[in-house]
């Protein structure tokens, strides 16, 4: 490790090569679990389970609603890694920090990311309990310069200038709609434009004004740096949001959100979700190995 917030090619390779020994598995696809959503860990079998803490170089989740587990395992056959809790910069982490595990997974083999989270509806079309596939983002902190691509480029993982159109893989997408239709759950099914705020306060009403004017659909407090980073190692990636709450968006609104009604709501989904992944994962073109 360099200085603090430095971590070089080396770094990312002891922690790989420490979690190759410790595991047979081989997984092509990392899931990252959202506020609440880590239960879809719980559907990998054959499990080998890592507590944050006792992985050498990673940095620990202090979320409530993020367990802190890195998880290997099967999912309908196919090998799976899935953090059970994120990192988010609002938790004084940087933002190498906060994407450190998916330069890993791309040294473990990884070949797509999948990643969830909880966040505020914007779209006046939404409702609590919406499931929606993340067309692109809006990544509020890193249109002003707080990147995790920042600094010296690692041309081993991808290039300077990352083109960021087309990050989220329109044909997974396209195959999420269709499992929903097939589960019968198209009804709460959307597809939207996902924002990236700091947090870790919740939106005031003219920063919701502003978000709806600017067509965000959802707003929430991570996933875009994990997302260009997956991309600039030229992993697919595919995102779901769950929507938690409507953001509130009116001095009217007497409504007020919070993180244990995040939870809630994220437990109320939680089956559907883990199901739709579950199928997603069955059905993608993965070629298993093992050790
Ligand atoms: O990890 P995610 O993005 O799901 O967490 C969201 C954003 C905040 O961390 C938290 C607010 O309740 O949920
Ligand atoms: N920024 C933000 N993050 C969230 N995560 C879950 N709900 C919200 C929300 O309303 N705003």
């Amino acid at each position: 490790m360099h200085s603090k917030d430095q971590i070089c090619h080396e770094d990312y390779q002891r922690t790989a090569d420490w979690l190759l020994s410790q595991t047979q598995h081989r997984p092509k696809v990392a899931i990252i679990c959202g506020s609440g959503l880590g239960m879809l860990a719980d559907a990998l079998k054959c499990q080998d389970s890592f507590k944050y803490s006792d992985i050498p170089g990673f940095p620990q989740s202090t979320v409530k609603g993020h367990a802190g587990r890195l998880v290997f395992g099967e999912l309908k056959g196919k090998t799976c890694v899935c953090m059970q809790g994120r990192f988010h910069m609002y938790e004084g982490h940087s933002l190498s920090k906060v994407t450190f595990p998916v330069r890993v997974f791309k040294l473990l083999g990884v070949e797509t990311l999948m990643v969830t989270n909880a966040a505020g509806s914007l779209a006046d079309s939404y409702n609590c309990g919406d499931i929606m596939i993340i067309r692109d983002h809006i990544n509020f902190p890193g249109l002003a310069g707080l990147n995790p691509l920042s600094g010296p480029n690692d041309d081993k993982f991808g290039p300077r200038f990352p083109p960021m159109s087309g990050v989220y893989d329109k044909s997974l997408r396209k195959m999420a709609f269709d499992i929903c239709k097939s589960m019968g759950v198209s009804q709460y099914v959307q597809e939207g434009v996902y924002c990236m705020v700091g947090g870790p306060n919740f939106e005031s009403i003219a920063e919701a004004g502003l978000l709806h004017k600017l067509g965000v659909d959802a707003v929430g407090m991570s996933t875009a740096p994990e997302v260009l980073v997956a991309s600039h190692c030229g992993m697919r990636v595919f995102g779901l949001s769950l929507i938690t709450n409507k953001v509130v968006k009116s001095y009217e609104d007497n409504e007020s959100v919070s993180h244990e009604a995040v939870l809630e709501v994220s437990k109320m989904r939680s089956e559907t979700l883990q199901a739709l992944v579950t199928e997603l994962i069955s059905r993608m073109d993965i070629n298993n190995n093992t050790a």
